[in-house]
């Protein structure tokens, strides 16, 4: 008997991310520590090596980071040639996808290639979505600054201005909140590319194409949508029981594992109360406190991590449609993790599915059909 969506079943092990009775861990760090403490380099050296770093060993990912960050000249061309009006999730897909080719060590595939491939598409990852942003601006494609750290080169290379620290610790934060989660979708079908030994650029496009969906990393956007559609506190009670009515998901709510909460919904939360008071915007804040009241009423749903996500991202100024790019930003710390892990302990992941098709039958010629 096969279990949909394959609920509770236990694919693999990992040492990287743990939900235990609805506590989040990465390699044993509570979530709330992390988000509160860490840096997100901080974050993904852990996530890469089991350990927080040291500050020498921080500095150097630092100056890593920063340094791999710039893209080939064909990767440029071709983001300034691909369709401005394509989703950026789709965009970023491609890049991502073309990088592999200018990769130095493509189809090298030792443990010490494949960490420097992780360390590249990292740092170039956010540079792609940054880019993407600024094409359709008409605006030129720009560097890491190597002085500044990973949540402020993205913010530099997305507008082009000094990012304010308020905005640098809110996007710091997000990222460190969204880098690992344990058997997700988007993961899971990365380890599944790279189980047949594809390389980490394929697991990397097959995690984004996966995360893109509004089931999973896409709903950050939706929830934006229904924030813009929904447009005052006023019209929250009737757009959500009209939706409710007509059986409608709404986006931000609902999770396969966590049953009590996300441990990280509440950090975005107290984040989206402060930067839409500080942007001007807090009716986006109490629409979604409302929304979130019903919800929990009616449908005994809590928001997940994307709920809060998009009111604190559209504070920050930016585009609805970067909501899930960054999004994948930030879980290509996850992805590679867990693409390392895969490739350290392999083996093809191939389950089986129970047949429920026609009976046993014969070939009919077409003249007979
Ligand atoms: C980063 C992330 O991926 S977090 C998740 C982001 N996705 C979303 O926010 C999309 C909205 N949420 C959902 O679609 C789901 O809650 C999921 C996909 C996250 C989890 O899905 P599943 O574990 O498969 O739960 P499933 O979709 O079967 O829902 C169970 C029941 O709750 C209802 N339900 C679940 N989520 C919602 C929701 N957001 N709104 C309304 N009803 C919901 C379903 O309609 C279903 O009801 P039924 O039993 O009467 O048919
Ligand atoms: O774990 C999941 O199913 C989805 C999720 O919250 C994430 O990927 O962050």
């Amino acid at each position: 008997m096969s279990t949909a969506g394959l609920e509770g079943i236990v694919a693999t092990q990992s040492g990287i991310s743990s939900i235990i009775d609805g506590v989040l861990t990465y390699r044993g760090i509570d979530i709330d520590e992390l988000a509160d403490n860490a840096s997100f380099e901080e974050v993904v050296y852990l996530l890469w090596n089991g350990e927080l770093p040291n500050a020498d060993a921080l500095a150097q990912l630092k100056k890593d980071l920063a340094e791999n960050g710039n893209l080939p000249e064909e990767i440029i061309t071709l983001l300034q040639t691909l369709p401005k009006q394509a989703h950026p999730m789709t965009t970023l897909r491609t890049a991502v996808s073309a990088l592999a080719m200018y990769d130095p060590q493509e189809q090298e595939m030792t443990p010490e290639a494949n960490q420097l491939k992780a360390l590249r598409l990292q740092a170039q990852i956010s540079t792609i979505v940054a880019a993407i942003q600024r094409v359709r601006e008409g605006k030129e494609i720009l560097s890491p600054n190597p002085e500044y750290g990973y949540a402020q080169n993205f913010l530099y290379m997305l507008t082009g201005a000094e990012p304010d620290p308020i905005a640098i610790e809110a996007f710091n934060k997000a990222l460190v909140l969204h880098a690992d989660h344990e058997l997700n979708a988007s993961t899971f079908s990365a380890r599944v590319t790279v189980a047949t030994l594809a390389n980490i650029h394929a697991g990397i496009v097959s995690a984004i194409g996966t995360l893109s969906g509004p089931l999973h990393g896409g709903a950050n956007e939706a929830v934006m949508a229904m924030l813009e559609e929904v447009g005052s506190v006023e019209n929250v009670d009737s757009y959500i029981n009209q939706a409710l009515s007509e059986k409608r998901k709404i986006m931000g709510f609902g999770h396969r594992v966590y049953k009590t909460g996300d441990p990280r919904a509440k950090h975005l939360r107290n984040m989206s109360q402060k930067l839409t008071t500080i942007s001007g915007q807090s009716k986006l804040y109490d629409m979604s406190v409302r929304i979130e009241g019903i919800i929990t009423k009616e449908k005994g749903l809590l928001p997940n991590v994307d709920f809060y996500s998009a009111s604190v991202y559209h504070s920050l100024g930016i585009s609805r449609d970067l909501f899930t790019p960054i999004f994948a930003v930030s879980r290509t710390s996850g992805w590679t993790a867990h693409i390392l892990e895969q490739y350290a302990n392999n083996r093809l992941i191939r389950p089986r599915a129970e047949y429920v098709g026609p009976e046993k039958r014969h070939y009919v010629p077409v003249d007979q059909r």
